[in-house]
């Protein structure tokens, strides 16, 4: 069995490829790294280390790469001859990856090969997006083809993935813990899909909002109150405990949510958050808050993890003013070296923070008003912002 997989990172090679790879698939990878592109062609194999405290060490084999931007003719190949496509090279690159895949798709409908293909990224209905860029290129007998046999199928991951040079060879850094959830509605009815390590379901809106409201929303609170507080790391940011406060309460709100709206017990939620902070507080761990927070636009749109769960409290005329308070930290993230950081500097500076929120949160003017005067806080008086509790 073959896949292709499009982007050889953290999550890539640490998580996806690892699956993969357990279930006897050579793994085809497609990147813009030379410098990973060469590792793996030249070893045909990468090493995973977890973040246990024995440092254990797993070889991943059966391994060759592609590079994304000049080895387009072998790319299509590989994805004709394919037995499964994947994708993990975060949300903003999934249209640069649209044109090859369109190609490549599009000869396998002619041979009348259905495939699935799953885009695992930290966003909602990530492989609806990815069908919607590759869609975008195609004429309407094109999009007929590929309705017949092309399966975009959504997905949620959970896997803390880092990574850590040895040898001058790029080793994947996770944590034990992963869940890898697909929905099976969307699936290729002609293919047999039974992979261990796989969880298949029929709703996946609860698994995706579950991760994004509880594990990536707690994340990136950490991280952009962290980033303000002066912190290097997530793990730095999590011993203060003004900072645990606001999250904390940030997860009790956001706890509410997965209550009153899918009818989850109070203890499962409970054991699910206190869960997810054992693993980000991993003592082998020191995620660089500039990573978690990272595409900051993104993370601070509507529906994403912040905004998201602030927004469907709001509906539900429950609490959230720690989440507000985690949405003005993150409006306040500055990092030269990432362009969405930047950009969101530049738009708060010519626009102004309450047409930056509305913008980029989608918030009413209450919410917008309420954001906006923590984000005040934070500039005038930091250390009042940082307190949500009486
Ligand atoms: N690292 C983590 O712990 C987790 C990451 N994710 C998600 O997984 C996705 C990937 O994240 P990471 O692996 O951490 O990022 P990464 O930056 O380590 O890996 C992304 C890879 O995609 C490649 N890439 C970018 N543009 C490309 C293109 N046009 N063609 C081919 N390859 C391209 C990059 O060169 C890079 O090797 C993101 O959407 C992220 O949100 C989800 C859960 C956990
Ligand atoms: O990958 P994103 O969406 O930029 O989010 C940052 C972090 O969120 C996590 O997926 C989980 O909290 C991290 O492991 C990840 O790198």
């Amino acid at each position: 069995m073959q896949a292709v997989h499009f982007g050889a990172g953290n999550i890539g090679r640490g998580f996806i490829g690892y699956v993969l790879h357990e279930n006897g698939f050579q793994l085809n990878y497609v990147d813009t790294n030379t410098a990973i592109i060469q590792q793996l062609n030249t070893d045909h194999s990468y090493q995973i280390e977890l973040l246990d405290t024995d440092h254990t060490r797993l070889t991943v084999d059966r391994v060759q790469a592609f590079n994304s931007l000049t080895e387009q003719d072998q790319i299509i190949a590989q994805i004709v001859a394919a037995t499964l496509i994947s994708t993990s090279v975060g949300a903003k690159n999934l249209g640069r990856i649209a044109p090859v895949l369109k190609t490549g798709l599009l000869q396998r409908c002619q041979l009348k090969k259905s495939v699935n293909i799953l885009a695992n990224e930290n966003i909602v209905n990530a492989s609806s997006l990815l069908k919607q860029a590759v869609y975008a290129l195609a004429t309407t007998a094109e999009q007929a083809l590929l309705d017949q046999y092309c399966y975009f199928v959504n997905t949620a991951i959970d896997r803390q993935s880092l990574s850590l040079t040895d040898h001058e060879r790029q080793i994947a850094l996770v944590e034990p813990y992963y869940e890898w959830v697909i929905a099976e509605d969307q699936m290729d009815p002609a293919t047999s899909f039974n992979l261990n390590g796989v969880r298949l379901v029929d709703d996946l809106t609860p698994y995706i909002e579950r991760k994004l409201y509880l594990v990536n929303a707690s994340h990136a609170a950490y991280a952009y109150l962290g980033a303000l507080a002066g912190y290097s790391t997530v793990q730095e940011a999590i011993q203060d405990e003004k900072i645990h406060q606001i999250v904390s309460q940030f997860m009790a709100e956001n706890k509410q949510y997965f209550r009153q709206h899918y009818g989850l017990s109070d203890q499962e939620l409970t054991q699910f958050i206190e869960k997810t902070a054992k693993r980000q507080q991993n003592p082998r761990l020191a995620d660089d808050v500039r990573r978690v927070g990272r595409d900051p636009i993104r993370k601070l749109s509507a529906h994403d993890r912040l905004a998201g769960p602030v927004q469907a409290l709001s509906n539900l005329g429950l609490p959230h003013v720690a989440g507000q308070c985690a949405l003005a930290a993150g409006y306040c993230f500055n990092n030269s070296e990432d362009t969405e950081a930047v950009a969101l500097q530049t738009q708060i500076k010519a626009q102004g923070i309450t047409a930056t929120v509305q913008k980029i949160s989608e918030f009413d003017d209450e919410l917008t008003q309420a954001v906006v005067d923590r984000y005040t806080l934070f500039q005038e008086h930091p250390e009042q912002a940082m307190k949500v509790g009486d």
